[in-house]
C-alpha cells in the first residue's frame, strides 16, 4: 500500500504537444444523466473537457441533451430515442400501493436498439464513460425490494434493458472505460439479484475502471457498507480481482487498486462531500484515459486531481460553500499546481 505522492502524480500528466490537435487529446463517450440527473451530465461531460480531453460527446436522451446543451456550448451532442414508461400495466390497486415509488421514476428510459445508433461513435471514441446519473428508473433501496411487487410494470428498472444491451456491445472493446453510479448498480443487480444471473465468473470489458463509493462497492460485493469501511485497501484490492477492472474506492483518502497494487489518496476534504462531485471525478478520469494514460495512470491522477481541486476550492470558498460545479473551475489551479512540481523520473 503506497500513498500517492505528488512527484509521482506530475510525472503521470499527458504531454501538450503544440504540434497537435483536437483528436490528439481524444475523443471522450459519455453515456450519462436522465431526467432527474441532469446535472450529472453535465458535471461529468465538463470535467473531462477541463482535464485536457479534446472532445467530448454527450449521448442520453433528448431532454437531458437539451438541458446540457442550454448550460454549456462545449459538448457535442447524441440524442438518444426514449420509450415512455408504461403506467397502464398497473392496476388502479398496485397505483395506490406504489404511489411514492411511482413519483420517484423516471418518465422515460433510453431505448435498447439507440445501441445501434451509437456504432459509429463506440468505434472512434477512445474512452467511454457510463453511468453518471443514468437512472435506475426508482430509489435504490426501492429497486430490489419492489421489483418483485412492480413485475407488472414494465419500465421500473430505468435504463437497466439499455445499460444491458450496451454492455453486450462494449465486452470484447479495447478501449478504457469508466463505469460510475448507476452503471455500477445495474451490475450489482445482475451480480446478485437477477433472474439472469452469469453463469460463469463476470467480466467487465477489459480496460475497465470502476468508481464505487462504499455503499456501491457494498452493492458489488454483496456485503455491508461497515465491513467495507474496516478494510478498504483489502475490499477495494478483492473487488479488482473478482471484476478485473481498476478500483476506485470513494471516500477521505479514496483507494486505487489494481488487484496487486494498492495507492491511497491524500488529497481532498469534507467539501468534497456534496452531490455531482463524484461525478466530476468520472469525467476527470475519463480525459485522462482520453489522453492516452492507462487505466491505472489516469485513475491514480484522476483522483488525485480532483481532491486537489477539492482543496484549492475548499481554501477560497471554505469548506462548506464549495458546489460541484466549483470544482470545473478549480480543476485548473490543481493542474497548473502539479505541472511546476518536479516530476520523478
Ligand atoms: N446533480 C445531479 O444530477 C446529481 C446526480 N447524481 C446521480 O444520482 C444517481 C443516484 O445518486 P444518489 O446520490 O441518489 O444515490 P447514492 O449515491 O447511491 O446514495 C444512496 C445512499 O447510499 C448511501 N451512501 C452514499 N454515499 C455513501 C458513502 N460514501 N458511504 C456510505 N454510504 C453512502 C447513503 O445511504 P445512507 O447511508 O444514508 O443509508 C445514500 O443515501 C447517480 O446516478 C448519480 O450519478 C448524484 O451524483 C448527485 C448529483
Ligand atoms: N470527506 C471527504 N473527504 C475527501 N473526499 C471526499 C469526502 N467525501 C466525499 N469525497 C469525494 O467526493 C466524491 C463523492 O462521490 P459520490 O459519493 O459518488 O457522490 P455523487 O454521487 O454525489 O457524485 C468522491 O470522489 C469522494 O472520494
Amino acid at each position: 500500500m503506497q500513498t500517492l505522492a505528488k512527484e509521482y502524480i506530475t510525472s503521470l500528466l499527458p504531454e501538450r504537444p503544440n504540434n497537435s490537435h483536437k483528436a490528439t487529446f481524444g475523443h471522450v463517450l459519455n453515456i450519462a444523466g436522465s431526467m432527474h440527473y441532469r446535472g450529472a451530465a453535465y458535471l461529468s461531460s465538463l470535467s473531462a473537457l477541463r482535464a485536457g480531453a479534446g472532445y467530448v460527446t454527450l449521448a442520453s436522451s433528448p431532454g437531458v441533451c437539451q438541458s446540457v446543451s442550454a448550460l454549456t456550448p462545449n459538448i457535442v451532442m447524441r440524442p438518444l430515442p426514449t420509450r415512455p414508461v408504461i403506467y397502464a400495466e398497473l392496476s388502479p390497486q398496485m397505483t395506490d400501493s406504489v404511489s411514492i415509488e411511482l413519483q420517484s421514476i423516471d418518465t422515460e428510459s433510453i431505448d435498447e436498439k439507440a445501441v445501434v445508433q451509437l456504432h459509429d461513435l463506440l468505434e472512434k471514441a477512445s474512452v467511454i464513460t457510463v453511468g453518471s446519473g443514468l437512472s435506475i428508473g426508482q430509489s435504490k433501496d426501492e429497486f430490489n425490494a419492489s421489483t418483485a411487487q412492480l413485475s407488472a410494470m414494465a419500465i421500473a428498472e430505468g435504463n437497466h434493458g439499455f445499460f444491458f444491451a450496451l454492455l453486450s456491445e462494449l465486452q470484447n472493446r479495447p478501449q478504457s472505460m469508466v463505469f460510475d453510479a448507476d452503471a455500477l448498480n445495474f451490475i450489482s443487480h445482475l451480480l446478485h439479484h437477477s433472474q439472469r444471473k452469469p453463469q460463469t465468473s463476470f467480466r467487465l470489458p477489459k480496460n475497465s475502471i470502476i468508481t464505487p463509493h462504499p455503499k456501491e462497492l457494498a452493492r458489488l460485493l454483496n456485503i455491508d457498507v461497515e465491513v467495507i469501511q474496516a478494510d478498504r485497501t483489502h475490499y477495494a484490492t478483492l473487488a479488482a480481482k473478482q471484476l478485473h477492472a481498476i478500483v476506485v474506492l470513494k471516500g477521505h483518502n479514496s483507494v486505487i487498486s489494481d488487484g496487486e497494487y494498492a495507492f491511497i489518496n491524500p488529497t481532498g476534504n469534507n467539501a468534497l462531500a456534496k452531490a455531482g462531485s463524484g461525478d466530476v471525478l468520472t469525467g476527470i478520469i475519463g480525459g485522462f484515459c482520453a489522453q492516452g494514460l492507462s487505466p491505472l495512470n489516469a485513475a491514480c491522477l484522476g483522483v488525485y486531481l480532483h481532491g486537489l481541486s477539492g482543496d484549492l476550492a475548499a481554501q477560497a470558498l471554505s469548506e462548506y460553500s464549495v458546489l460541484a460545479s466549483d470544482l470545473l473551475e478549480y480543476i485548473t489551479q490543481a493542474i497548473k499546481q502539479i505541472e511546476a512540481i518536479t516530476p520523478v523520473n
